[in-house]
């Protein structure tokens, strides 16, 4: 691990007001409005609308950021706030923060020379903030584990049709170092995103972010030859054994293809939390893939509460829609055990490489820890549903949204 963040959190206002006072401001966004501006001017059009478009007409992608304006936090005076601990064990590792990035099956083409994944894990691994690297990626999970140091990573696996394939992939994730399997279940089929429709565009299908099946020796036996003497092919192999999708009845498979633990992802009904509880898994991951597979559904942040519940004392990933700071405060107050950052720090390393997404983190990280001190929350112990009320009449977001 790098040295981590600097503590507390907060004092990346101070150290960007004494910069102001030497006359240097800051080059990144501070808003997160100016931030998707930005990365919109400098990524090329087709990966911009891949990494900022969602399902449908983005109605529920829009719904999950909205669902955070519905809850207000309600401060506490005169407790002493003055030291706050963000600090957070989760799988017999100390996490500095609640907080890690989400895996983007983009990543790499959102950095300027194509190596976004590399970038993204050395940001995780300065920072000491846990990274979970998609099964889609331009660089294999081997390079991206190896740039991670002592931060947890996660490995997050699209469970391919072909049962070998998938057990190949979670043994490379295990050598590498990988602190932990997440298995996406709500994208074996893509969703409806008319934004890539129109422009046909899908990186995956012109062969970047297939490294790690490029790699696998068992997709390679599968393909006969090596994918870069027959590239179409290879790309025709993946479309053939990405997505399968999962049942209870592959969970057990599942569990014992590794002995780390096993988070499943994209779960929003509690019945289902219960069940993956039941069935022996050691993490649920709340999320609605940020509006990117089914519109026309709740947001996710809606779902969490009930998912807390069901997940009877497991310990709870969450993301769609986090934008602030304030943002991570309020999914923790509702039962979160982490909360993940996606679309925000895509945007940071389109803008400013490694620095970039260590920008956006430390900018999220001390809007948390300001919050928790201003409204008296010292520990994450202390947040919790009585934190917040529901606001009768959310504000309008802002204008350029
Ligand atoms: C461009 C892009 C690619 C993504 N690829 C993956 C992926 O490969 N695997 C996965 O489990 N989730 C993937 N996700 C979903 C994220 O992990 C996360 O659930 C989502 O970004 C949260 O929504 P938000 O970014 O709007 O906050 C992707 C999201 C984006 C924006
Ligand atoms: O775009 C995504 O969110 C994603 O995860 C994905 C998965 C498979 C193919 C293309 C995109």
């Amino acid at each position: 691990m790098g040295d981590g963040l600097p503590r507390p959190f907060g004092d990346y206002q101070v150290e960007i007001y004494l910069q102001g006072l030497s006359g240097v401001l800051p080059t990144m966004p501070m808003a997160f409005d100016e931030l998707e501006r930005r990365a919109e001017s400098a990524l090329p059009a087709s990966v911009w609308s891949y990494v900022a478009g969602g399902a449908g007409d983005e109605a529920t992608q829009r719904a999950n950021v909205a669902a955070f304006g519905h809850w207000g936090l309600v401060p506490r005076m005169m407790v002493g706030a003055t030291e706050r601990d963000l600090s957070v064990e989760l799988w017999g590792r100390r996490w500095p923060a609640p907080v890690f990035l989400a895996p983007i099956g983009v990543i790499g083409l959102c950095a300027p020379g194509g190596h976004g994944d590399l970038e993204t894990a050395q940001a995780a691994g300065r920072a000491g903030v846990p990274m979970i690297a998609s099964t889609l990626s331009v660089d294999p999970l081997e390079d991206v584990a190896a740039e991670l140091d002592d931060t947890p990573g996660f490995f997050q696996l699209y469970t391919p049709k072909d049962r070998e394939l998938a057990e190949s992939l979670v043994s490379r994730a295990e050598r590498a170092g990988f602190a932990g399997i997440v298995v996406t279940l709500d994208t074996w089929v893509t969703g409806w995103r008319p934004r890539d429709l129109a422009t046909s565009n899908f990186p995956q299908l012109r062969g970047h972010c297939l490294a790690n099946y490029f790699t696998d020796p068992r997709f390679r036996s599968m393909l006969g030859t090596d994918p870069a003497s027959a590239p179409q092919a290879a790309v025709l192999q993946w479309v053939t054994t990405f997505g399968h999708s999962v049942t209870w009845d592959d969970l057990r498979w599942l569990r014992s293809l590794t002995k780390l633990p096993l988070i499943l992802k994209g779960i929003q009904h509690p019945d289902d939390a219960r069940r993956a509880a039941d069935e022996g898994v050691d993490g649920i991951y709340c999320s609605n893939h940020g509006g990117r597979q089914a519109n026309g559904g709740l947001p996710a942040l809606d779902c969490l509460p009930g998912v807390v519940e069901a997940a009877g004392g497991l310990p709870v990933l969450f993301d769609s829609g986090v934008r602030s700071g304030a943002d991570i405060v309020k999914a923790l107050a509702l039962g979160a055990t982490a909360v993940g950052i996606g679309r925000p720090y895509a945007y940071g390393l389109a803008l400013g490489g490694v620095d970039g997404i260590i920008h956006v983190l430390r900018s999220f990280l001390a809007e948390a820890d300001l919050i928790m001190a201003v409204d008296g929350y010292r520990t994450l112990g202390d947040l919790t549903p009585d934190a917040l009320r529901r606001i009768v009449a959310p504000p309008p977001p802002p204008a350029s949204r």
